[in-house]
């Protein structure tokens, strides 16, 4: 599941511009990532939602995220290190996938 550690400057600028590439964002005066998700319907967002609520529970690394309708919020931070760590790089990855398959 991934070293619980904050993530260094160097790590950082390794990993993030790619997910900034995407849509990712840092949350202001967090130390998290955030991105919001559209889909057709309700029907999609909710089904991308039981796709990664599935792979969170396997990597032990869970979101934080808000829905309405067909609308998904997603803040990534770990609690255990208070701060952004690889388990938010793999898990944001892993989101990326599964949106590309259902948008
Ligand atoms: C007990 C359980 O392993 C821990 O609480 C896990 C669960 N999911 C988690 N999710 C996130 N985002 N951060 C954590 O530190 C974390 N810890």
């Amino acid at each position: 599941a991934g070293k619980a550690h904050r993530l260094s400057g160097e790590e950082r600028e390794q990993l993030l511009p790619t997910l900034r590439a995407v849509g990712w964002n840092e949350v202001e005066g967090r130390d998290a990532i955030c991105k919001e998700f559209h889909f057709k319907d309700f029907n999609r967002a909710f089904g991308f939602m039981t796709r990664v609520a599935l792979q969170a529970e396997k990597l032990d690394h869970h979101p934080e995220w808000f829905n309405v309708y067909n609308k998904v919020h997603i803040t990534l931070s770990t609690h255990e290190c208070g701060g952004l760590s690889e388990r938010d790089i793999n898990l944001a990855s892993f989101i990326e996938q599964v949106a590309n398959t259902l948008a």
